[in-house]
């Protein structure tokens, strides 16, 4: 119950559509109860008439008719309240399930790129949907129906007690034991639903990654063998839930059960009363009408306890990711001009889940509105100085300044809204190509959504389509080619206008004709911008600034093309190997 505590804050804020809802509840049950009353007294009127205590055959139908009446305005009043009731309780879950969900959102959104790292989608999306709806279902039903077994039974037992103590002390002999096997059920259910929503998130993640690969999945032909693990998966999800099941089957009967002990106790105990003349049959009635009355109250308890042991367990899923901090965390509040200049300084970096080291004393400065180019071979430390510099990751040993100061201290936003990064592997959204381009500049007019198209070397290929920028790309669209989604995305950098641009590897894809092509739109582009270009053709990188070689996370050359063409090394030899390339 420790994880649902959490959840108090939304009880606080809702606190009058609870107060109101339970209000509610409360007069609709009162109002509810007097049916036995009037059921009871109905027998007791046709008793005492058929006894000779009343003799007027007419004021007996008077009074009879008069109940019926009573009793068909109760159950309609009570059945309106109870609508009023669904209506405060059951909207305000779906207020406090809003809540919740963006709650999550915003933290996810808060989280660093390691923490998506360490968890799996699946299991993230299976934390805002599944979860909450099982919160959900704690907030909003089990709060009506729990005011409603509470109102029940202290109703219930006051007019019995009322009506006659020794007979409520019979009636209530079972019910010690049904609360002992609802404490011990309770536990079980709590400790078998936890494994359910662990096994569910796991089914969730399978087929959610079995989806996104498709492609993979489909041309290496292992539909078989991946039907065959989800089966495994699946199976081991019915037997839990089975194995759940079981012990919430074993609720209700044993209810039903000890309810029947306490009627067939009514019926003797009460049956003796009326023999001795110390009852009316109309107050047996109107008993047995309240036992059964608490049935199903009785037989809730059994849900109430496990959507409650549910709730917590969910809520204590998402807990652990509501309560993680974010790795990184903007540290000034007032915004911070952005200029461009980028200095390592003696920066070393080891991503700690894989502890692999890949950055090594850097040491680089690039001035404001320069360009400089990035070449190493594959897994040489490349993207990771760019991740730094986007703070999607912060170093522990060095320091990387931006404009001179150190970049932590700067407003985070700010940088990041200063940076155009393009990836290596682009992500384009289930969009249009216009809006997947607009995602750089919100408010970018057609213009210069075209002009941005035409300096990426795109714009003929969107043209081509009949939608033209309207064409929806992604599952339900068009499927762009490599090179085409690093174009876009190319300009879906330009069009941010921004003092920082990021290329990494993103010319991988397209020809080196179309790369000389993009390359000298680039150069007008991104004039009095600080320009990183990642390649691993000499092509993009001998127009930069300055270049750097990277090589097992170190920089092994440094200087402008035609130093490192002097100096020899690395950088030469891959020039010539090129360039021969380029002449065969
Ligand atoms: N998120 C990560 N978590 C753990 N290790 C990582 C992560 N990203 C990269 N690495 C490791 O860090 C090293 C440097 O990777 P990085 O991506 O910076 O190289 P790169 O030069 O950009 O390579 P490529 O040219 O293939 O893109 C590699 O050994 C890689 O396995």
């Amino acid at each position: 119950m420790k994880a649902l505590q959490y959840l108090n804050k939304y009880f606080y804020k809702y606190k009058w559509r609870f107060l109101i809802g339970i209000l509610i509840t409360v007069i609709s049950k009162i109002i509810a109860l007097k049916v036995p009353k009037l059921v009871g007294d109905s027998l007791n009127i046709v008793e005492d008439y058929l006894n000779g205590i009343t003799t007027n055959i007419e004021d007996v139908k008077h009074e009879l008719f008069i109940n019926i009446l009573l009793i068909m305005g109760v159950a309609l009043f009570s059945g309106f309240l109870t609508f009023l009731m669904r209506q405060t309780i059951i909207v305000t879950s779906r207020l406090i399930e809003f809540d919740l969900k963006n709650e999550i959102y915003q933290q996810y959104q808060k989280l660093s790129l390691n923490f998506y790292k360490k968890n799996r989608t699946g299991d993230l999306m299976n934390r805002i949907s599944e979860d909450v709806t099982k919160v959900r279902m704690y907030v909003g039903p089990t709060v009506m129906y729990t005011t409603n077994m509470v109102v029940l039974f202290v109703v219930c037992f006051a007019e019995m007690i009322k009506i006659d103590l020794k007979l409520t002390l019979y009636t209530l002999l079972p019910f010690p034991l049904l609360s002992l096997s609802v404490f011990f059920l309770s536990k079980i259910i709590h400790k078998r639903s936890t494994v359910v929503q662990q096994n569910l998130s796991k089914l969730t993640t399978f087929t959610q990654e079995l989806f996104s690969g498709i492609d993979v999945v489909k041309s290496y032909g292992i539909e078989k063998s991946m039907t065959m693990d989800f089966d495994e998966i699946s199976d081991d999800n019915k037997d839990k839930n089975i194995h759940l099941e079981k012990v919430n089957a074993l609720f209700y009967p044993s209810i039903i059960l000890l309810i029947g002990i306490s009627n067939i106790i009514v019926i003797y105990v009460g049956g003796l009363q009326y023999i001795n003349g110390e009852i009316q049959a109309g107050t047996i009635l109107q008993f047995l009408l309240y036992v059964n009355y608490l049935t199903w109250p009785v037989a809730i308890v059994g849900w109430v306890t496990s959507m409650i042991q549910q709730a917590d367990a969910s809520q204590a899923r998402i807990n652990e990711f509501l309560n993680q901090a974010p790795e990184i965390t903007n540290e000034n509040e007032l915004s911070t001009e952005i200029f461009g200049k980028v200095t390592f300084k003696d920066v070393t970096f080891t991503y700690d889940d894989t502890n692999i080291t890949a950055l090594k004393n850097i040491n680089f400065t690039v001035n404001s509105g320069e360009t400089i180019a990035i070449l190493g071979k594959t897994g040489s430390g490349k993207s990771t100085i760019i991740e730094l510099l986007s703070r999607l990751y912060d170093t522990k040993n060095g320091v990387i300044l931006l404009d001179d100061k150190p970049i932590k201290e700067a407003n985070l936003y700010d940088v990041r809204s200063q940076i155009g990064f393009v990836p290596q592997d682009p992500f384009l959204f289930s969009d249009t190509i216009e809006n997947n381009i607009k995602f750089g500049k919100e408010d970018a007019t057609e213009q210069e959504i075209i002009k941005a198209a035409k300096n990426a070397v795109v714009h003929d290929n969107i043209m081509d389509f009949t939608s033209g920028y309207k064409t929806i790309l992604g599952e339900r669209g068009v499927t762009l080619s490599g090179g085409q989604k690093q174009r876009v995305s190319i300009a879906r950098a330009i069009i941010k206008n921004p003092k920082i641009l990021i290329f990494d590897d993103c010319l991988s894809a397209v020809d080196t004709e179309t790369e000389e092509k993009i390359l000298s739109n680039l150069e007008k582009v991104s004039k009095n911008k600080t320009t990183f270009i990642i390649s691993h053709r000499i092509s993009s990188a001998k127009n930069a600034d300055k270049i750097i070689v990277l090589d097992a996370g170190e920089i092994i050359q440094q200087g402008t093309h035609n130093q490192l063409i002097t100096a020899g090394g690395y950088y030469k030899d891959l020039y010539e190997q090129q360039l021969l390339e380029k002449e065969n």
